[in-house]
């Protein structure tokens, strides 16, 4: 087993005129929550479109699993589940039938996909909820399928981009400790946020600012005795 599920190293990325990530390295170690810290702007979503391959950058390479993204992008994306800011489901589907026409587009057949599902379901306390359209669910219940549908294939990798964005303060904390749980199974967390209260102390840090990382590490490392929200402001607000 790789010692880091996923290592960034050198990776720079420009749209037209915006030059979006400088040189960008970090590692996050198999098994963690890694939470990709950063204001609006900061370049974080940016990442997540290399990170899966959407845009490639010129510079740099990434890893997953010991693997070259470049080189083996298949077998890469094998082990990578997304949640994307922006919902990607069809909202006149059931919950069960969203995640069965996701299973089978990772070629996963109906038989071996259902036990997973509603065993992901019931995890999310989503089980009795399998047959109803995703149009009649709220926010907070779309966001989990959101989640369930990114581990339909099973990834070692789960990458979340702002997932808890527009939902309430409850609705968060409960996805939040969901996710974080997903570690005990071996899964590797990165959670791109500008929330603090959603990063625990024992977890793993990126911050990114300005398309830069300014610190890495264990957060109560990095931060030490430092109230979080204290420090990410005085790191980012006007530097
Ligand atoms: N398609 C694009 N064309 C030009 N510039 C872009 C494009 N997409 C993003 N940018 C710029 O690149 C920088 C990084 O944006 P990105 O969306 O990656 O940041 P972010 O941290 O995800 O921010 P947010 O939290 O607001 O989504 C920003 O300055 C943004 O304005």
């Amino acid at each position: 087993m790789s010692k880091y599920a996923l290592s960034v190293c050198d990776l720079s990325y420009s749209y037209a005129t915006k030059n979006a990530l400088n040189n960008v390295s970090f590692d996050i170690p198999t098994g963690s929550f890694c939470a990709l810290l950063g204001p609006n702007g900061a370049g974080k979503s940016t990442l997540f479109s290399v990170l899966t391959g959407l845009v490639r950058s010129p510079d740099g390479a990434v890893s997953v699993l010991g693997h070259d993204l470049a080189s083996y992008g298949r077998i890469a994306r094998k082990n990578i589940g997304v949640v994307f800011q922006q919902p990607t489901l069809d909202l006149d589907v059931s919950v069960r039938e969203n995640l069965l026409y996701f299973a089978a587009l990772h070629g996963i057949s109906r038989r071996r996909a259902k036990p997973r599902i509603t065993d992901a379901l019931d995890r999310l306390s989503m089980g009795e909820r399998a047959d109803e359209k995703l149009r009649n669910l709220n926010g907070g219940h779309r966001r989990r399928m959101e989640i369930a549908r990114a581990l339909v294939h099973e990834p070692s990798i789960l990458l979340l981009d702002e997932p808890t964005v527009g939902l309430d303060h409850e609705t968060r904390q409960s996805i939040t400790q969901y996710v974080h749980q997903l570690c005990d199974d071996g899964i590797t967390i990165l959670w791109a946020t500008h929330l603090v209260d959603e990063i625990y102390p024992a977890d793993q840090m990126v911050l990114l600012h300005h398309g830069q990382v300014l610190e890495t590490g264990q957060v109560s490392d990095v931060v030490g005795t430092n109230d979080l929200a204290h420090w990410f402001s005085q790191k980012t607000v006007g530097a």
